[in-house]
């Protein structure tokens, strides 16, 4: 996802607190916002106290919207087993979670070879450092900025010094903030170098989503732009 002079800013809203009834119109509804992906949100009631939908969902979703990107947060335990299913169902890319796996370089395999990217997510109380032998095996770190399991909770700014020691590491490298996300905490997430942004409630609820995700974009556009002139 990183473009060769360094990392571009992609928005995704993340449907979970949608009109999940109106699921197709809602997912158009978001990419009209001038958004770049789709964040869809698959909880287990093990790993996160909360269920949401799985592949055969996204499997009757994939069909409405056939050029769409879809990024599967898997917030399951033993995200490894749902792996071919999702990519069957049309997923793109896989985002698990650290915690919730014994074995974080099998599940990167086994998405390379269902032909999906990956996505490798640690959640707040997770030190960064865990994630550090993986940075070249994967396409995208996800930091989580609030606990997983529901939309619309507060975001956390403890968890910036996470995306603060990986930008000031790898300039190229996709990192992601998820949670709490919106134009009232957007500036502390592009300061800290965050340039993949997941927002849910604040897209969703603002009556202008579009010049939601235009702001979003233009704050992290500027300060990509600092970071490549000062690291
Ligand atoms: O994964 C999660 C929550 O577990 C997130 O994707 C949130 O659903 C984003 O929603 P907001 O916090 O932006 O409302």
């Amino acid at each position: 996802m990183a473009t060769s002079n360094g990392s571009s800013c992609r928005i995704a809203p993340s449907i979970l607190n949608a009109d999940l009834s109106s699921l197709t119109s809602e997912c158009q509804r978001f990419m009209e916002c001038g958004s770049d992906f789709l964040h869809l949100d698959v909880m287990d009631g093990h790993f996160v106290p909360n269920l949401t939908f799985g592949h055969p969902v996204v499997k009757c979703l994939r069909p409405k919207l056939p050029n769409v990107c879809f990024e599967m947060h898997m917030m399951v335990q033993d995200p490894e087993k749902w792996v071919d299913p999702v990519a069957d169902a049309g997923g793109n890319l896989y985002s698990f979670h650290y915690e919730a796996t014994k074995d974080v370089d099998l599940c990167i395999r086994k998405i390379k070879e269902a032909g999906m990217k990956v996505g490798l997510g640690i959640n707040p109380p997770t030190d960064v450092n865990v994630v550090l032998p993986y940075i070249d095996k994967v396409d995208l770190i996800l930091i989580m900025t609030v606990n997983p399991g529901f939309g619309g909770q507060k975001f956390m700014p403890e968890c910036m010094s996470k995306v603060e020691t990986l930008r000031e590491k790898y300039k190229n490298l996709d990192i992601e903030v998820d949670g709490g996300v919106g134009p009232d905490t957007i500036q502390q997430c592009a300061d800290a170098g965050a340039n993949v942004i997941v927002s849910g409630s604040a897209i969703i609820k603002n009556e202008n989503p579009t010049e939601v995700v235009k702001y979003m974009r233009r704050v992290i556009d500027e300060a990509i732009q600092k970071h490549h002139l000062e690291r």
